[in-house]
């Protein structure tokens, strides 16, 4: 049985018995620390049993801090291994800092909605490393150990930081209440809320969002329109099998409802300050950033070319293809291309197009269609730093 875990008297925390005291970490060659490598040789032998690993977790979580159970849902299978991934996520770039600390801030912002003080970190860090010591055994040691106690006051730091700062401008969550419901599909909806206060955001950014019927379940959603002056806010839904959060906002929501919403996120933003192309890619619900992206560049009155390609499995399923066409005909410096399915996908069609190596490319669609279109589009020469998506981490959260 592994040792038990305390908190020292400072409020931090370690484990008991205290490991040997860990070497500073030696960068390498490739400029890797070893702490990094060190947190990366766990990552990869926990790998193949992270389901074990995630229930431990929060076995050590509950049991040790039953007060935290509070935070998370009833039901935990759905965001059963949001939490410990996340984590995990995160130490896995512990060395690409900028990465890192936006992805931390971003984390620790958005924990405020789940009502989480300061003080609960330790607790979280010490049930991080109870599992990691249990299932990591063949390369646990001290001085790994002493990497993962690092990079964990450093993360949580980082997010405690964020947190306290926008707790300085920005409420933990707002409250808004649904003012329409548009049934395009058998299983897509739009939806349309007003927020109880003003909702600053940017367009291309998404908002995490919790319904009455599912309590402390978030799901992750673009704004499917740039801001507006009337304050109100849209979204794509689509019921997804298994989806509680999905299906309960397309086939049960109606105005009137309240739900809540977390702070934006997302740096899939237009730079207003070139007028370089932009390549659009949106993949079935994955299209109502891009309209937002749309409407933010025609609000800013600078006709920089807009090539948006909008895919989806059949005719039927291009739900918002008179918008986008209503769009087009109001801008001359806006295509609008579908591609649907026959053989060929989304990212193949804009191969045949292009040059778009002066563009800068904007993906938005399922993590498949992502990741094939950062191959493709990279083949034709775009660099990849002029390519943005949301984290394939993010898409997969928001899958429900
Ligand atoms: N609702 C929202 O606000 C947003 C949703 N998303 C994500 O967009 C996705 C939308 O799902 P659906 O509408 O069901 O899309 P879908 O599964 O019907 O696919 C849409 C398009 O993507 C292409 N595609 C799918 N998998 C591909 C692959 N492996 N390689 C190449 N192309 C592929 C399809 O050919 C089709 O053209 C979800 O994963 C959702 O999380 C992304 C951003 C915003």
């Amino acid at each position: 049985m592994d040792a038990p875990t305390t908190t020292s008297a400072d409020g931090g925390w370690s484990m008991g018995p205290p490991p040997e005291p860990a070497p500073e970490p030696e960068p390498d060659p490739l400029g890797v620390s070893r702490d990094a490598l060190l947190i990366r040789r766990t990552l990869e032998e926990i790998a193949p049993v992270a389901d074990k690993v995630t229930s431990y977790f929060y076995a050590l979580l509950f049991i040790a801090h039953p007060e935290v159970r509070a935070l998370f849902p009833a039901a935990m299978d759905s965001q059963r291994d949001r939490l410990l991934k996340a984590l995990l996520t995160a130490a896995d770039h512990f060395d690409d800092t900028d990465t890192l600390v936006a992805y931390l801030q971003n984390l620790g912002r958005g924990h405020r909605k789940y009502g989480t003080t300061p003080e609960q970190y330790p607790a979280v860090g010490e049930a991080l490393i109870g599992a990691l010591t249990r299932y990591a055994e063949r390369t646990w040691d001290a001085e790994t150990q002493g990497a993962w106690v690092r990079a964990y006051t450093l993360m949580s730091q980082v997010m405690i930081d964020a947190a306290a700062e926008s707790e300085l401008h920005t409420p933990p969550w707002w409250y808004a209440e649904v003012v329409s419901h548009d049934l395009r599909t058998p299983d897509i909806a739009v939806v349309t809320v007003r927020p109880d206060q003003p909702y600053p955001f940017l367009a291309g950014q998404y908002t995490s969002l919790e319904t009455p019927w599912w309590p402390r379940i978030w799901r992750h959603y673009s704004f499917a329109s740039a801001p507006r002056s009337d304050g109100l806010l849209s979204f794509h839904i689509k019921a997804v099998p298994a989806g509680w959060v999905s299906n309960s906002l397309v086939h049960r929501a109606r105005p009137g409802d309240f739900i809540r919403l977390g702070p934006p996120a997302g740096s899939m933003t237009v730079d207003h300050t070139t007028d370089n192309g932009m390549l659009c890619l949106g993949g079935g619900t994955g299209i109502a950033p891009i309209k937002a992206l749309v409407e933010d560049v025609a609000e800013h009155g600078r006709g920089r070319p807009v090539e948006v390609f909008y895919g989806a499995r059949s005719n039927h399923d291009l739900y918002d293809i008179d918008t986008m066409h209503r769009l087009q005909q109001a801008h001359s410096w806006l295509e609008v291309r579908t591609v649907v399915d026959s053989g060929t996908q989304l990212p193949d069609v804009v191969r045949e197009y292009g040059p778009w190596n002066s563009y800068d490319a904007f993906l938005s669609g399922p993590p498949g269609m992502i990741r094939s279109s950062l191959d493709a589009l990279r083949n034709v020469g775009v660099p990849s730093e002029r390519i943005r998506h949301d984290g394939i981490e993010e898409l997969v959260a928001a899958g429900d």
